[in-house]
């Protein structure tokens, strides 16, 4: 059952009356509509006392008493640092490019894994599985690839925020667009530590040859086929990460992930060379 109310502010002399017991008021900032009651948890920095009015204020006019915007903004309960120390980690973005073969989604696997036997809560975006739904609007023109990137950078900064290790597996091929999604991740979560952004770029930098020799869903061969046009590595373009080198700057972190002689390192080996990394940077704590 739906009741309608609307909330006000009270005045002195009514939260004295409240002290002394006769009426429970609730500390609590509420704007209520007809059917729709949005509850806001406890607030600790700032508490208003409201009480509710008759139903026949129910719909709130331009003169109704609520809180000015800005006190309502001031009133939101923002809980990241507060969520980084429930989970106990720093949220931040693991963003896997590389062609298609070259093992993304296995290694996106492989850490999501390894990060829960740790105790680390992560989420997986993947490129592919993407594109049957929040993207499943987009081909592979050069402008719908950067939308793909753009829409996914800002969900995995969303889970960034709520304190998730979000891992994006993408073959993410223009660098600009890869770079325009480090820069949709500044340090905000990072104020006291030496981090500069809450993204690393791990780039699986595995041969042409090897993903078409994997080829698993056979789209290479129908590539060479002329069947399908615009095939990233084929008839469409890589470029693979500048910032792959030993000495990472701190503000472009990015790890490479590539083969040791003809030999491609196992899932469990490439999650490890992610998980080191991130336990390096501190991202494992909160
Ligand atoms: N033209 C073309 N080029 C590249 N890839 C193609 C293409 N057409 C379909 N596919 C399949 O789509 C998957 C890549 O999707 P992504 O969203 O990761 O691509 S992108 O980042 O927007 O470039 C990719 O999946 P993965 O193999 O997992 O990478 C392919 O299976
Ligand atoms: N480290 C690895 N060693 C051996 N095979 C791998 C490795 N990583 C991926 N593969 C295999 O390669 C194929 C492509 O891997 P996948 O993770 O689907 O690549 P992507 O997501 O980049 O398209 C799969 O058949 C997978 O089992």
């Amino acid at each position: 059952m739906t009741e309608d109310l609307e909330w006000r502010v009270l005045s002195e002399s009514e939260k004295e009356r409240e002290r002394k017991g006769r009426r429970k008021s609730l500390l609590l900032c509420v704007s209520t509509f007809i059917h729709c009651h949005c509850f806001l948890p406890t607030l600790s920095t700032q508490q208003h006392t409201i009480k509710p009015l008759s139903p026949s204020h129910a719909i709130p006019t331009p003169h109704s008493k609520f809180p000015s915007d800005s006190d309502t903004q001031s009133l939101f309960f923002s809980g990241r640092a507060e969520r980084q120390k429930l989970l106990n980690q720093k949220g931040c973005v693991v963003w896997i490019t590389g062609l298609s073969g070259s093992g993304k989604s296995t290694l996106a696997c492989s850490l999501s894994r390894e990060l829960y036997s740790r105790g680390k809560l992560s989420y997986v975006l993947d490129g592919d599985n993407l594109r049957h739904g929040l993207n499943k609007d987009l081909g592979f023109k050069a402008e719908e690839r950067t939308e793909n990137i753009r829409r996914t950078g800002e969900v995995a900064k969303l889970f960034a925020d709520a304190g998730l290790i979000c891992v994006a597996s993408l073959i993410s091929p223009y660098r600009r667009d890869r770079d325009t999604c480090r820069s949709m991740l500044p340090d905000a979560n990072f104020i006291e530590a030496r981090h500069h952004e809450a993204i690393l770029i791990v780039f699986m930098n595995m041969p042409l040859e090897l993903c078409e020799l994997r080829d698993p869903k056979g789209l290479y061969k129908l590539a060479r086929a002329g069947k399908i046009k615009g095939f990233t590595g084929i008839d469409d373009p890589y470029e693979p990460p500048l910032n792959c080198e030993v000495h990472v700057p701190e503000a472009s972190k990015a790890i490479e992930i590539k083969q040791d002689g003809d030999v491609c390192p196992t899932p469990t080996v490439m999650a490890g060379q992610v998980v080191t990394y991130l336990e390096k940077e501190g991202f494992l704590e909160h």
